[in-house]
C-alpha cells in the first residue's frame, strides 16, 4: 500500500505530471491516456518506505569505509587485484588507484576507474606493495562523528587511536556484542565464545580487543625503555605473529582483513589475508614481511604451514588465535587443516601461559613474550551444552595429545584450541536466532512453479539487492541461465568458480542497488553486503543453521530485511522441521498478485524452451570439440559421414532449430519489451500495482525519448492527463502490508485439523439428531391428527 503520509510532489507546470501517492500501491489513479505520454521527472522515483532506505543511504555514506570495495583496500599494503591470479594462473598486473579523498571515493565506478594511475605514482614497491608513509601523507581523512557522538565507546575504554578509526567508520556505538566482548577480552585478557545474530558486528567484537592489545603492549615497551611510541611501533615491525584468524570461506576472510585494516587505519600494523585461490608466491612474498595479522582460511594456511613457512611456523609469541564462523569449520569433520593448525599451536600450561621455544627470529620484547594467548569463538549459531564450562576445566587437565580424535564439536575445538576455564562466554542470541529485524516468509508452491515466483519476486518487487540461495550448483545454473534469458541482471557464486570470478561476482553485485547474486552456500556465512533487501532461498538449506546464517545476508545491523522460502510439496517436511528448530508457531505466507501469473508463465514458459535449446546446442557443440580434441590427440582422423542424405538432414535439422530459435527470442524480446503487467491491466489506463527495475528503466527511456522530440511536434498535441507514480513495493513492503500468517506447526495443525474435523462431526450429529427429532414430532403430529 502506497504510503499516505508521503508528500505531494510541489505543483509543477510540466504537462508530467509526477502523482506519487497511489491508493493500491502501484500507479496512482485511473486515469485515461489519451495519445499517452510518460515522463519520468526528478529521475528515480522514490520508493516505498523512503525514510527507512534514507536513513539507511545516510548510514552508508557514513559507512561508506565499511562497505568493503575489495578493490579499493590494501590488505597488508596490496590491492586486492594485485594478489589475485589471472584465469591463466599469472598474477595481475599491479593497478593502484590514487588515494583519493573521501567524496572522490564516493564517486561512480567508472570515475575511480578512471582515476587509477601507475603504481609507481603511488609509492608502490617492486612487489605492487604500497609503502604505509607514503599514501598515509596523501589521505586526509574525514571523521564522519564528532568526538562527542562516539562517548558510548569510550565506556568501552578504547585506546583514542581506535576510537578515530571508529569515528572515521561512522559508528556511534558499539553493538551489543561489542559491548559485552570488548572489556572482557581486551582489558581482562580472557578467552571468549561469542554468538550473537548475524550482521551484529562481531568481527569488530573480536578486531577491537586485538588491535586494543597491540596498543598497550606497544605503550608498555615505550614506557619501560623510554621512547616515544613511534619508536615503540618501530621495534614491533617485523616480529613474530601475533594474530592468527581463521574463518571457512575465503570470501570472509578477505572480508574480516578488509574490516580489521579498517580499524586499524590510525596504526602502523599489517593485516594479510592467505587464501586460496590467489599467487602463493605472492603470498610468501606478503610473509616475508611479518605481518602482525593473519586472516586465512583453513586450506592454505595449513598448506603454507606445512611447508614450513617460517612466519606461520613460528607461533611462540601469537597472543590471539580466533575461530570465526567456528561452528561451520568442524562441519561434516571437513577441516582436517584446521586441526593440524590448532596442533601446531604452543600448548597452553596450567598456568594459561603458552609453553614458549626459543627460535631465532624470537627477538619480541620479553614482557610480552610470555604472556597468555587469547582464544576467540565466534559465529551466529554456537551451541555449547550445559556443562560446558566444566568440561573445559577438566579438559585442561589433560594435555591436548591425549585428546584423539576429530574436532567434532565446538566444545572440543574450543578446548583443544587451549580455551580456558574462565573463558567468557556471551550468548546474545535470541529464542528466534534470526536477527532481530528480518521478516521471514515463504510461498507455497510446485516444485516447477519455483521459477515463475522467483521471477515473479525479480521483477514485480525487484527492488533492492537480492540474494537466491541454491543448495546445488546445477540448480544454481539453471536459474542463473534463465535469468540472464529473462534480462535480469544476475551474477553467480559457488564454489567451482576460478577465485577470481568470484570475488568479481561480488564487486559487480555490491556495484549495483538492484542486482541478483544466485549462490550456493558458500555465499551463506558472514559476506557483509549493503542494502540487501531480500533473500530468497529457492532450494531449502540442509541445516537450520544454514538458513539462519544465509537469511542474515539481509538486515545486517540497524537495516531490516525479509527472506522468501520456496517451498513444494517435497520441502514441506524438511520446512516445518526448520520451524520447529526457529520455535516459529506461525510465518507470513508471501502476497502473490495471481493477476500477474498469466504473463509471468508465458515468459517462463518461452525462455524454458529457448534455454533447452541452448543448452541442446552447447551440449553437441561440447561433445563434437570433445571429440575433435580426443581423435587429434591420437592422431586419428575423425570420420565424416559421407551419406549426403544424412547430411541434408542434420543440416536441415539445425536450420529448423536455429529459425525456432529466432521465432521463439523475437517472442521474448517483444514480451519483455512491454513492462510486467498484471492480466487486468488496460492499455487505455496506466493502472496496476508494483513497478518493477525494469518497467521503470521503460518508463526512462520513453520519457527520454519524448523529450528529444522536437518542442513544435509537443504544441499542438492535446495534452492529456500523464500519470505517472511509482510505488516501489519492494518485498518487504509487500509482505508487511499484504502477508498474512499461517500456522507452521505441524503437531498444532494436527491438532487443529482433528479439532476441526471433531467439530464437523459434532454439527453433522447434531443436525442429524434435530432432522430425527423434527421427523419424530412430525410423526407424533401426524398420530394426533388421526
Ligand atoms: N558499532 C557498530 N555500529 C554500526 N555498524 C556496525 C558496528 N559494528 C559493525 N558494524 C557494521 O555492521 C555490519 C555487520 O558487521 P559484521 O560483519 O561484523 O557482523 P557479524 O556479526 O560478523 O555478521 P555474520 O554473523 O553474518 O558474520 C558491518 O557492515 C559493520 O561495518
Amino acid at each position: 500500500m502506497a504510503d499516505p503520509s508521503r508528500p505531494l510532489p510541489p505543483p509543477s507546470d510540466d504537462p508530467f505530471l509526477v502523482l506519487a501517492r497511489g491508493k493500491e500501491g502501484g500507479f496512482v489513479s485511473l486515469e485515461e491516456i489519451d495519445e499517452s505520454q510518460y515522463a519520468f521527472i526528478g529521475g528515480a522515483f522514490e520508493p516505498l518506505g523512503g525514510e527507512e532506505n534514507k536513513k539507511n543511504k545516510k548510514r552508508d555514506k557514513k559507512n561508506a569505509s565499511s562497505s568493503f570495495e575489495p578493490k579499493k583496500r590494501k590488505r597488508g599494503g596490496e590491492s586486492e587485484s594485485s594478489a589475485v591470479e589471472d584465469d591463466d594462473g599469472g598474477e595481475k598486473e599491479t593497478e593502484k588507484k590514487r588515494p583519493m579523498k573521501k567524496k572522490k571515493k564516493k564517486n561512480s565506478r567508472n570515475k575511480k576507474k578512471s582515476n587509477q594511475v601507475e603504481a609507481s605514482e603511488n609509492g608502490e614497491n617492486k612487489d605492487g606493495l604500497v609503502e604505509e608513509g607514503k599514501v598515509e601523507g596523501d589521505v586526509r581523512e574525514e571523521l564522519l562523528l564528532r568526538e562527542d557522538e562516539v562517548y558510548a565507546w569510550k565506556e568501552l575504554r578504547l585506546h583514542p587511536l581506535l576510537i578515530k578509526s571508529i569515528r572515521r567508520l561512522g559508528f556511534s556505538e558499539p553493538t551489543p556484542i561489542q559491548k559485552a566482548c570488548i572489556p572482557a577480552a581486551a582489558h581482562q585478557g580472557k578467552d571468549v565464545i561469542g554468538a550473537a545474530e548475524t550482521g551484529s558486528g562481531k568481527t569488530l567484537a573480536f578486531g577491537l580487543p586485538i588491535l586494543q592489545r597491540f596498543l598497550d603492549e606497544r605503550e608498555k615497551v615505550a614506557r619501560s625503555v623510554q621512547e616515544d611510541a613511534k619508536s615503540a611501533e618501530e621495534r614491533f615491525k617485523g616480529g613474530p605473529l601475533r594474530a592468527l584468524i581463521v574463518t571457512p570461506t575465503r570470501e570472509l576472510a578477505l572480508q574480516v582483513c578488509d574490516h580489521l585494516i579498517e580499524a586499524a587505519k590510525f596504526l602502523d600494523v599489517q593485516v594479510v589475508p592467505i587464501v586460496g585461490g590467489m599467487s602463493m608466491e605472492k603470498q610468501e612474498r606478503l610473509l616475508k614481511r611479518r605481518p602482525e595479522i593473519i586472516v586465512g582460511t583453513p586450506g592454505r594456511l595449513w598448506e603454507l604451514m606445512s611447508a614450513g613457512d617460517q612466519h606461520l611456523t613460528e607461533l611462540h609469541s601469537l597472543s590471539f588465535l580466533v575461530l570465526d564462523e567456528a561452528d561451520r569449520m568442524i562441519e561434516y569433520g571437513h577441516f582436517h587443516e584446521l586441526q593440524s593448525i590448532i596442533d601446531m599451536l604452543p600448548v597452553i600450561n596450567s598456568s594459561g601461559k603458552q609453553s614458549v621455544q626459543s627460535t631465532p627470529n624470537c627477538e619480541t620484547m620479553p614482557i610480552l613474550q610470555r604472556k597468555k594467548r587469547q582464544t576467540f569463538v565466534f559465529s551466529a549459531t554456537i551451541a555449547l551444552s550445559d556443562n560446558f564450562r566444566k568440561k573445559l576445566k577438566r579438559g585442561l587437565s589433560t594435555s591436548k595429545l591425549s585428546m584423539p580424535g576429530s574436532l567434532s564439536s565446538i566444545e572440543t575445538l574450543s578446548e583443544r584450541a587451549g580455551m580456558r576455564p574462565d573463558a567468557a562466554i556471551v550468548d546474545l542470541t535470541n529464542a528466534a536466532i534470526v536477527a532481530n529485524k528480518l521478516e521471514q516468509s515463504f510461498i507455497e508452491c510446485g516444485e516447477e512453479d519455483k521459477d515463475a515466483y522467483l521471477y515473479y519476486m525479480l521483477s514485480v518487487h525487484g527492488q533492492g539487492r537480492t540474494m537466491v540461495f541454491c543448495t546445488s550448483i546445477a540448480a544454481l545454473r539453471h536459474i542463473s541461465s534463465l535469468l540472464r534469458i529473462l534480462d535480469i541482471t544476475s551474477w553467480t557464486l559457488h564454489a567451482q568458480m576460478q577465485q577470481r570470478a568470484r570475488l568479481k561476482a561480488i564487486d559487480r553485485f555490491r556495484g549495483n542497488e538492484n542486482g541478483v547474486l544466485v549462490a550456493t552456500d558458500v555465499a551463506a556465512r558472514g559476506l557483509d553486503i549493503p542494502h540487501v533487501r531480500t533473500v530468497v532461498h529457492y532450494q531449502l538449506p540442509h541445516s537450520a543453521e544454514v538458513y539462519i546464517h544465509r537469511s542474515g545476508r539481509t538486515a545486517r545491523a540497524s537495516a531490516d530485511g525479509c527472506c522468501i522460502a520456496l517451498i513444494s510439496p517435497s520441502d514441506k517436511t524438511k520446512f516445518y522441521s526448520l520451524c520447529k528448530s526457529l520455535s516459529k508457531e506461525t510465518l507470513r505466507q508471501f502476497p502473490i498478485d495471481d493477476a500477474y501469473m498469466p504473463e509471468v508463465m508465458k515468459r517462463l514458459s518461452l525462455a524454458r524452451r529457448i534455454d533447452k535449446i541452448i543448452r541442446k546446442n552447447s551440449q553437441e557443440s561440447a561433445k563434437k570439440n570433445w571429440l575433435e580434441r580426443n581423435a587429434e590427440s591420437v592422431e586419428v582422423a575423425l570420420e565424416v559421414s559421407d551419406n549426403e542424405e544424412e547430411r541434408v538432414k542434420s543440416y536441415n535439422q539445425k536450420k529448423i532449430t536455429s529459425g525456432l530459435l529466432k521465432k521463439l527470442q523475437q517472442e521474448l524480446n517483444d514480451c519483455l519489451a512491454r513492462p510486467l503487467q498484471p492480466k487486468s491491466f488496460s492499455h487505455r489506463f496506466l493502472a496496476g500495482a508494483g513497478v518493477s527495475p525494469l518497467l521503470q528503466q521503460q518508463l526512462e527511456v520513453l520519457s527520454k525519448r519524448r523529450s528529444s522530440e522536437k518542442p513544435s511536434l509537443n504544441k499542438n498535441r492535446r495534452s492529456g492527463l500523464f500519470v505517472i507514480g511509482q510505488d516501489c513495493v519492494e518485498p518487504l513492503q509487500a509482505l508487511r502490508s499484504a502477508g498474512h500468517e499461517v500456522c507452521v506447526n505441524v503437531e498444532k495443525k494436527r491438532e487443529m485439523q482433528i479439532l476441526a474435523e471433531q467439530w464437523k462431526r459434532k454439527r453433522r450429529e447434531e443436525k442429524k439428531c434435530a432432522r430425527e427429532q423434527k421427523r419424530k414430532e412430525r410423526r407424533k403430529l401426524k398420530e394426533g391428527r388421526k
